[in-house]
């Protein structure tokens, strides 16, 4: 998997290379899929063994504004609900997917991501809007 920026100094916690305490996710698109893996580590913890919610959330995020991103749409999440339906083991290979739903007047877009544990289980499902915006603003 291959991020499109390269060598650009954003520092973007969820894809930089350069953040030190960053996810480092890496992308790809796959048909209208976008796709990602994650393992967490110790330090993404909540609950003992299992990975806190915020960063679940986070991760999921991030999977949501890529598959906009890799279609040169700039945006920013303005909305987003999680459910969370089964924890998330640290040491564990996750994959990590989002899709387009609906796209409103080309501004406003209905995002959805999942994780998915290696047993095939979706453990968290997200629904998010995200709002197109002039990247020359930020
Ligand atoms: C070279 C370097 C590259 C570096 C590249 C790094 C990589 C990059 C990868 C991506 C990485 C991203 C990372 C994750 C994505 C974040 O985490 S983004 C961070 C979290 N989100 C934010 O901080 C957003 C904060 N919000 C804002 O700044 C402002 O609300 C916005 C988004 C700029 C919009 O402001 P605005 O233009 O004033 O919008 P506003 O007038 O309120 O609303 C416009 C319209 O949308 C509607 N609307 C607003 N909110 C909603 C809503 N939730 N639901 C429905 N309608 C809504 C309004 O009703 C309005 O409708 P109309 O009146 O036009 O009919």
């Amino acid at each position: 998997m291959q991020n499109r920026i390269k060598g650009s100094d954003h520092m973007c916690f969820g894809c930089s290379e350069r953040n030190p305490i960053g996810f480092k996710l890496k992308f790809t698109m796959d048909g209208d899929i976008c796709r990602t893996e994650f393992t967490a580590g110790e330090e993404h913890q909540g609950w003992n063994g299992y990975m806190h919610g915020g960063l679940i959330a986070a991760i999921l995020d991030e999977t949501m504004a890529w598959w906009l991103w890799l279609k040169d749409i700039s945006i920013m999440t303005v909305e987003m609900t999680i459910r969370y339906s089964l924890g998330v083991p640290v040491h564990t290979r996750l994959r990590v997917e989002s899709w387009c739903e609906e796209e409103k007047r080309g501004k406003l877009f209905h995002m959805a991501g999942q994780i998915i544990l290696p047993d095939g289980k979706v453990a968290a499902k997200a629904r998010a809007k995200f709002m197109k915006i002039d990247p020359a603003q930020f």
